[in-house]
């Protein structure tokens, strides 16, 4: 069978980009920057059509972190249906193996071949429909998931990209280190750098403490002549929100399945509201012009014009 007539490259026919996350080391927010990245890239256009794929298969946080925990996968005759953050108006789906795990809590024990069996089933099988982003967040590190995704997109897939998240300090900037070299190695496009958690504001009086070192995202930027996409401090308003939408869970699941998605609709209205949200629009907007730039669109003037441009 020719490379563009496999299920994996029929189905990612109709993506425009695909936005790789990824993350030397574990906890530095790569899943909050993966679920804000899809939010502000919904926000960033009223027609904008967004994917996020959770492929961290161990550790899923994305169903949780949009509020969507407790939802399931519906099978249709055309694949796996996306699970729509925004109801009827299905322009924010999603995809993780937490929404075919019987209970949250139940944990995912599997070898490379499974997991490569699992996302190559992600790939071929989930009815996005036409996608101008799809947004994937991965494991910490290199791992079997990293490999698998390029074994079966790079071939099929000219737009695949990769954004890299850490955190100011020396261990994580390492890993990050790391993470560059994979991208450079399997010929992986980054886009850029986002540094998480780059300083403390104090919600009582706007005072920025940096907790760890400061400026260390920078400077690798620099040094490896990479763009630096943002710098994003620790939010307390960002984790009560995440929080919110994880303890609403086991109250409101069952009501939401039969009732809508009211519930996350209000997620996305409050992380508009958030001062995260705000710093990430400048980061979605660089996000927005790397594509623009990489993909042989000519540039736009401005960063409004590079939303309706991409
Ligand atoms: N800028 C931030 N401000 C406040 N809390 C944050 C921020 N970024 C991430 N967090 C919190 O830190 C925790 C770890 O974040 P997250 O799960 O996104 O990290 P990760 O790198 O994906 O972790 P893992 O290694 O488990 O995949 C979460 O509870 C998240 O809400
Ligand atoms: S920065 Fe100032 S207002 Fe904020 S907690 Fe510290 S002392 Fe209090």
């Amino acid at each position: 069978m020719a490379a563009d007539e496999t299920p994996v490259a029929k189905r990612l026919k109709s993506i425009k980009h695909i936005i790789i996350v990824c993350s030397g080391k574990g906890g530095v927010g790569k899943s909050s920057v993966s679920a804000q990245l899809a939010l502000s890239l919904y926000a960033s256009s009223p027609t904008a059509r967004v994917g996020i794929l959770d492929v961290d298969l161990t550790g899923p946080s994305i169903p949780r972190m949009l509020g969507l925990d407790g939802r399931g996968v519906l099978q249709s005759s055309e694949g796996w249906v996306p699970v729509y953050a925004d109801g009827s108006e299905a322009r924010l789906g999603c995809m993780s193996v937490g929404f075919l795990l019987k209970r949250k809590e139940d944990s995912v024990v599997w070898r490379g071949p499974k997991k490569n069996a699992m996302i190559r089933q992600f790939l071929s099988d989930v009815r996005w429909g036409e996608l101008d982003y799809l947004v994937i967040d991965t494991p910490p590190g290199t791992s079997d998931e990293h490999l698998s995704l390029l074994e079966h997109m790079a071939p099929v897939h000219s737009r695949l990209s990769a954004v890299i998240v850490t955190t100011p300090q020396a261990v994580a900037l390492m890993d990050a280190m790391k993470c560059l070299s994979f991208t450079r190695t399997v010929n992986l496009p980054v886009l850029g750098l986002i540094e998480n958690m780059s300083g403390y504001v104090c919600p009582c009086c706007g005072e920025v403490s940096n907790v760890f070192s400061t400026g260390g995202g920078r400077e690798m930027a620099r040094q490896e002549e990479l763009t630096l996409l943002g710098s994003l401090p620790v939010d307390t308003e960002l984790v009560t929100l995440l929080d919110a939408a994880e303890s609403a869970d086991s109250e409101q699941a069952a009501d939401e399945l039969s009732h809508g998605t009211e519930r996350t609709f209000q997620l996305i209205d409050q992380y508009q509201r958030t001062s995260s949200s705000k710093l990430f629009k400048p980061i979605v907007e660089g996000v927005i012009s790397a594509l623009a730039v990489s993909s042989g669109t000519p540039q736009a003037s401005s960063a409004e014009d590079a939303k309706i441009e991409s």
